[in-house]
């Protein structure tokens, strides 16, 4: 079954299609990764999904119900992780837990038990009894993550939840995730790290202008991806002389390192003929290594301005 089901989605605000038309579907259980460009209406998809947002036409289901029609089942199946701390700043961060989690019925031993679990879980049982403006950005963060834990939702739907926190954080929150969803959780994740959708994600959906680009495996986009990389050592000492690259190689440098010159190559082409490119040019080879394109290699790709975008278009 399907944890989230987008069916033809649109957005207008005044003039601006936020959303033109974005339908698929999120596998129960998937970690999957929302991404695109600032803009591109990744904050409205999840807030429409949230009841946040309303959309202008198209329909929305978690867990096989309808977002609008059956607000109260799917709120109570959606955890939302925002990229804002909204909270009463009166509230300690007990409390707002607490409060949070009345809101789903919780109450008595069961709910005290779930939030200390929650408050240690995200290392903020020191913190228990701080207000939200005594908090570091790190720690806010976590402090969303639990709120949106509190009901134990069945999808936890993460926007930007490392924007400008530390690597040592970033790790951690990374590490929980995981551990969430190999619970069952099924987590959508909006990021821009690139990085941190390749390591997390087992499949992405790339937004642009309101509309789905690209949506695949991550490892199927990766490797569908029509370029591989090769890196070339060289003495610093040929680099310093600038030397000119002949105009067919000068082509495909994307890189230019202290000690190595990088080239994005189309994977039809032969390494052997690169590599006699580059012996006929007088090269210095130290040493090559050859991959495949990063996630944000193909990001970039994609979201270059070329051309009709395509969506899934089925619902
Ligand atoms: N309440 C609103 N009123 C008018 N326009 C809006 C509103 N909310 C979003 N938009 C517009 O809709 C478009 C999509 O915005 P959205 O916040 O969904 O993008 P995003 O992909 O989440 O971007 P970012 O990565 O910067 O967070 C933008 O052009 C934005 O200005």
């Amino acid at each position: 079954m399907s944890a989230v089901e987008f069916c033809n989605v649109k957005k207008q605000y005044a003039d601006l299609h936020a959303l033109k038309g974005v339908s698929f579907s999120v596998e129960e259980g998937a970690f999957f990764g929302l991404l695109g460009p600032n803009g591109a209406g990744k904050s409205t998809l999840i807030n429409a999904m949230s009841g946040l947002v309303v959309p202008t036409s198209g329909s929305i289901n978690v867990m096989g119900k309808d977002v609008i029609s059956d607000y109260r089942v799917t709120r109570r199946a959606l955890g939302l992780v925002p990229q804002e701390l909204i909270a009463d700043p009166f509230f300690n961060i007990r409390e707002l837990l607490r409060l949070q989690s009345g809101y789903f019925g919780l109450k008595g031993a069961v709910q005290n038990a779930w939030v200390d679990e929650l408050l240690e879980r995200l290392a903020l049982t020191e913190k228990a009894n701080a207000l939200t403006h005594q908090l570091s950005g790190g720690m806010k963060r976590r402090a969303l993550i639990a709120m949106a834990l509190v009901h134990k939702p069945q999808v936890l739907v993460l926007d930007e939840p490392t924007a400008g926190v530390d690597v040592d954080l970033r790790r951690t929150l990374w590490e929980f995730t995981r551990e969430l969803h190999d619970k069952g959780h099924t987590i959508i994740l909006t990021t821009h790290y690139l990085e941190e959708a390749e390591a997390l994600c087992d499949k992405v959906a790339i937004m642009q202008k309101g509309q789905i680009k690209a949506l695949d495996k991550t490892s199927a986009l990766l490797s569908k991806h029509a370029y591989r990389y090769l890196k070339v050592s060289v003495p610093r000492a040929y680099l310093q002389a600038d030397l000119p690259l002949p105009p067919a190689l000068r082509g495909m440098l994307v890189e230019e390192e202290s000690s190595a010159l990088v080239f994005k190559i189309e994977k039809e082409v032969l390494l052997s003929e690169i590599l006699g490119q580059l012996h006929q040019a007088q090269v210095p080879i130290e040493d090559i290594s050859s991959r495949d394109a990063t996630l944000e290699e193909v990001f970039i790709d994609l979201t270059a301005d070329k051309g009709e975008l395509k969506g899934e278009g089925k619902c």
